[in-house]
């Protein structure tokens, strides 16, 4: 496994180059003590060829906002934009749309249907699309080996190891080319290794193929190889030193 040099760390709430800028988002619920508010007017950009990392305490918001940034959820208040696309949050086609040309998703759970192999799964979100299928099974075949996985793509899901399962679903995630990877806590159910080289794969992904990666994780060894970090808290996004 190359371990991947990542570009000079950064502080600070804005990319360079964005590629999706967030604006003001604000987010409350309404909870027994009443509305609480978990997001107050964040203000957010993520750049290509960037992994921009998010931590903060639990229950902070670090979910809710990437759901939001993955328009998974609407905000109460604030903007959205994604490649140049203003987010319309109530224009359900345009965010299916968006999310499916442009944004992939990985959870702390794989979430791999058990009885596909590995391939299989990768070709799944393909043939939702309805592409032929030479073509998805070569999309597929590239993505697991940029994953690492070509020895692996006819094994069953359970014969895999977590970071092998977490690098299927992570193949899942970028086999449409997305610009933008969301990733909510992907090595929290690894151990410390397989966590690293999941780290390392997904900022080869970030700049080798020039994509912007979200990184939301409780691991503060992993926030500090980012490209940049933030922090949540009360509600507002810091600027952290690398
Ligand atoms: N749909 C909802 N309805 C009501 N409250 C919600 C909803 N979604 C999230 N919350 C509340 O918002 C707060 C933030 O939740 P969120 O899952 O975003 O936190 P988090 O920072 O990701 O937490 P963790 O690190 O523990 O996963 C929590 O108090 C949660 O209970």
């Amino acid at each position: 496994m190359n371990h991947a040099t990542i570009d000079t760390p950064s502080q600070g709430t804005q990319a360079a180059h964005p590629f999706m800028q967030a604006h003001g988002i604000c987010k409350s619920f309404q909870s027994a003590a009443g509305r609480e508010t978990i997001l107050g007017a964040v203000q957010l950009s993520v750049g290509l060829g960037e992994v921009l990392a998010i931590t903060a305490p639990s229950g902070a918001g670090k979910s809710t906002l990437l759901k939001i940034l993955g328009t998974l959820e609407k905000p109460d208040a604030g903007t959205l934009c994604c490649g140049g696309e203003m987010v319309d949050f109530r224009n359900g086609r345009q965010l299916a749309q968006l999310r499916a040309r442009s944004i992939g998703f990985v959870f702390q759970r794989f979430n791999l249907v058990p009885f596909l192999t590995a391939q299989e799964n990768v070709e799944l979100p393909l043939k939702l699309r309805r592409m032929a299928r030479q073509h998805r099974r070569r999309q597929a075949q590239a993505a697991l080996a940029l994953m690492g996985l070509e020895p692996k793509r006819m094994a069953m899901p359970a014969t895999l190891s977590g970071g092998e399962q977490q690098r299927v679903a992570i193949a899942r995630a970028i086999v449409g080319a997305p610009s933008l990877l969301l990733c909510d806590e992907p090595t929290g159910s690894l151990g410390e290794e397989a966590g690293q080289q999941i780290f390392e794969l997904l900022c080869t992904f970030a700049q080798a193929h020039r994509r912007a990666v979200v990184l939301v994780t409780h691991n503060e060894s992993l926030a500090r190889q980012a490209t940049r970090r933030l922090y949540l808290h009360n509600g507002a996004l810091q600027g952290l030193a690398p």
